[in-house]
């Protein structure tokens, strides 16, 4: 079976899928399995996965059992293997293998861990992540089908290295002069040994005075030679990594904005934050690392033939204790990364703990919690306290140890060396020779050691940002542009066409979001939709906007298919205030006026009237130039929203969405704004979505939504008259009488 790393927070179910398929053969791609999976940012569930499986031509048998049970099953065969575990009732893990120890007679779980890796764990451990409190865990057994040897699934692409190379072009000459001052700065080093070895054998033994002074002053001016190498390197490795990280994130963040919306759905800010990293991991190994351990591994052969050169006595001593040293280390790793996975899962449990008293602080100080979260932050310290003195102990006597050997070594190499001093095999110079030697011998092998980790974070890295490389951008070439009204005239109805639309969120299991919606949504007219929460208002807004494709049905402006239509260009005709718009942490015309990179003054006046946050901006000390950031959270809900509606306002667009765009504001407030609207939304086609009954009864046609299908449509008056749904959510509100 082979590992498949979990790229994101929440993409422990289709790496668990991507680890078993790998299992029976097969290599899926985690961006296919992820879609599959119907991944969002609370990550998939039991049912997605059997979903998925399913797609993947895989049958599944999901059951709740004891560890004994599950023992029973495992050895007697009588279960597929590996299967999928609900870990901590959180994750997913692939269990591999349970083994019997003969001697011990205990049991041993062999798990995949798709956020850490291969783990051993004994049957205590095991039981305290997978049980639940009534002593049974949730097992997954997969099986292939003869659907899945037949299928040919969509793989990694591999991520090509050139992509990087290029970035490194412009750098040549840097690279150039680096590679240079790095050859030189080997061989000043290696210049070291043999003018030791001269000042003793020839300066001191000869009692040459003029020769010591000669020697020691080559010595010192090597040692400016290379000290001014190393800070000619650090600044060239700056300027290079600064700007091979500007162009990199910014062609990484380039494409982040071309991606569509529904790829941000099921990234939290820490996933993207992650690729950010990523980009800069891998700019730091390209820089640092790779030319480092070239050059040190340059250093380590040249080295190691000069002490070959001196004496193989003393060479086989220093490649046997290393050997030893490098496999007392390497047999402390395993007892270590068990130990390494349990901090890995009680830091995470410890950051979601800090990020969530943090945040919650009000909430928890309004109702009492702050005793009952600091003890549960409490108890995860004393457990990470306890794991941390297990790794110090461990990590004491893995350092010890290697020091111990290190040290021996150099202990060995020195009587060894003495000893060939005194029968005169060797003289005291180059005695120092080869103790300076052994000495720079050292760091070679630590900086290979941080090389192969380095280079399988980078591994890592690379996959992920080759992944969002991969991903399908929004604008493709052959789209048609949402044009002017002029060119569309040869149709009958100008508008939105709705017909028999469907959406569901999560694939064919999850409920319909939108049912057989069939709607027309006239040009240069105003078209409100109410309904209770839930029933798919802003799900109908999203579908309009191409947040998302749908599952069935279609959507026209005018002629046009919203799937042959541009996103970009949509957007740009329509205005949108959203529930949960965003103010950016800048001025409050640059939070208006967001269209244009020149603020045109006459639109902005315009939109603040209309928005009527006029007043309120002008009584700021800095007016239009007050920075929101700088204020931040005295802008109350309502003055939030005027903001939006400015920023919708000052765009002028063809379209306007408004969802709750007012529903922080008072009544009077609202009328005045609407009164306003009335005027601006002259021509322009309109859809608000409003809970306040009072925003859309004036409204050339009202939509009622109940449970994601149309149930009314009709104007104010023919509604309340008809006494249906509408006249029910009216009669609800009290707001008949306005
Ligand atoms: N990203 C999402 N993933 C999965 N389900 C979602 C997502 N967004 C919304 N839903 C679900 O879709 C249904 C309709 O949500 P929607 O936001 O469209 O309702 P609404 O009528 O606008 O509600 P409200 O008036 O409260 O804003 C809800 O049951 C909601 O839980």
């Amino acid at each position: 079976m082979k590992f498949t790393p979990q790229h994101d927070q929440m993409d422990c179910g289709p790496a668990c899928l991507s680890m078993i398929a790998s299992h029976y053969g097969k290599e899926y791609s985690i961006q296919f399995l992820r879609e599959t999976c119907y991944l969002t940012r609370e990550g998939v569930s039991l049912l997605a996965i059997v979903q998925a499986a399913d797609k993947m031509g895989m049958t599944t048998l999901s059951a709740k059992l004891t560890v004994d049970k599950l023992i029973e099953l495992v050895l007697s065969s009588q279960v597929p293997m590996p299967c999928i575990l609900h870990w901590n009732q959180s994750h997913f893990v692939v269990l591999r293998k349970i083994n019997r120890n003969s001697l011990t007679r205990k049991y041993t779980f062999q798990l995949a861990d798709p956020g850490h890796g291969f783990i051993t764990l004994s049957q205590d451990k095991f039981e305290a992540s997978w049980l639940s409190e009534d002593k049974e865990g949730v097992a997954m057994f997969v099986e292939p089908t003869p659907k899945f040897y037949e299928l040919n699934p969509q793989k990694n692409v591999k991520f090509s290295i050139r992509y990087l190379l290029d970035y490194l072009i412009p750098f040549r000459k840097h690279l150039s002069v680096m590679l240079i001052l790095l050859l030189i700065g080997s061989g000043l080093n290696l210049i070291f040994p043999f003018l030791t070895q001269d000042l003793i054998d020839k300066g001191i033994n000869h009692k040459n005075l003029n020769l010591i002074v000669l020697i020691l002053i080559a010595q010192l001016s090597l040692f400016v030679g290379v000290i001014v190498i190393e800070i000619l390197r650090n600044w060239i490795t700056l300027i290079v990594g600064a700007h091979l990280s500007i162009n990199i994130i910014s062609d990484f963040l380039k494409k982040i904005f071309k991606l569509p919306i529904k790829f941000f759905d099921s990234k939290m800010v820490g996933d993207l934050q992650q690729r950010i990293q990523d980009n800069e991991r891998i700019e730091h190994f390209i820089t640092s690392q790779s030319i480092l351990t070239v050059f040190s591994m340059i250093t380590f052969i040249v080295f190691f033939g000069v002490l070959c050169y001196y004496s193989y006595e003393i060479l086989a001593i220093y490649l046997v204790l290393t050997i030893v040293a490098v496999f007392w280390s390497f047999a402390w790793l395993k007892k270590r990364k068990i130990v390494d996975y349990f901090r890995f899962q009680e830091q995470s449990r410890n950051q979601s703990s800090i990020y969530e008293i943090l945040n919650g602080v009000t909430e928890m100080k309004l109702n009492q919690l702050e005793d009952y979260k600091r003890n549960e932050w409490e108890e995860i310290q004393k457990k990470l306290f306890k794991i941390n003195i297990r790794i110090l102990r461990l990590d004491q006597f893995q350092n010890s140890g290697f020091e111990f050997f290190n040290q021996l070594k150099n202990i060995l190499v020195t009587c060894l060396a003495a000893y060939f001093v005194v029968q005169d095999k060797m003289t005291l110079g180059q005695l120092m020779s080869v103790s300076y030697i052994i000495g720079q011998m050292n760091s070679p092998v630590n900086q290979l050691v941080t090389f192969f980790r380095s280079l399988q974070d980078a591994r890592l890295s690379l996959e992920r940002l080759n992944e969002v490389q991969q991903i399908a951008e929004e604008e493709q070439p052959n789209q048609i542009h949402l044009l002017d009204k002029s060119l569309n005239e040869h149709i009958e109805r100008h508008g939105i066409q709705i017909n028999n639309l469907s959406f569901q969120y999560q694939g064919p299991m999850s409920p319909f979001v939108l049912k057989d919606i069939d709607l027309f949504i006239p040009e240069g007219k105003v078209t409100a939709i109410v309904g209770i929460s839930g029933s798919g208002k802003t799900t109908l807004m999203k579908l309009l906007l191409k947040f998302y494709e749908s599952v069935q049905g279609d959507i026209f402006y005018n002629e046009y298919n919203i799937n042959e239509l541009s996103a970009k260009s949509l957007r740009e005709n329509v205005g949108v205030v959203m529930q949960d718009g965003f103010i950016f942490s800048d001025t409050m015309e640059r939070n208006i006026a967001t269209s244009d990179s020149t603020i045109d003054n006459e639109r902005l006046q315009q939109a603040v009237q209309i928005a009527c946050i006029k007043d309120f901006i002008e009584e700021l000390p800095l007016g239009y130039k007050t920075k929101i950031g700088s204020i931040g959270n005295s802008i109350s809900g309502g003055q939030r929203q005027r903001i939006l509606i400015a920023r919708a306002v000052y765009r002028n667009p063809r379209y306007i969405f408004l969802d709750e765009a007012t529903s922080f504001l008072d009544a009077k407030s609202e009328k005045m704004i609407h009164d306003n609207l009335k005027k601006f939304f002259v021509g322009k086609t309109v859809i608000i979505i409003a809970h306040r009954l009072s925003t859309v009864k004036n409204a050339d046609q009202i939509v009622v939504l109940e449970e994601g299908k149309i149930v009314e449509i009709g104007s104010h008056e023919e509604l309340t008259h008809k006494q249906g749904a509408y006249y029910q959510l009216v009669k609800n509100q009290l707001e008949l009488g306005n």
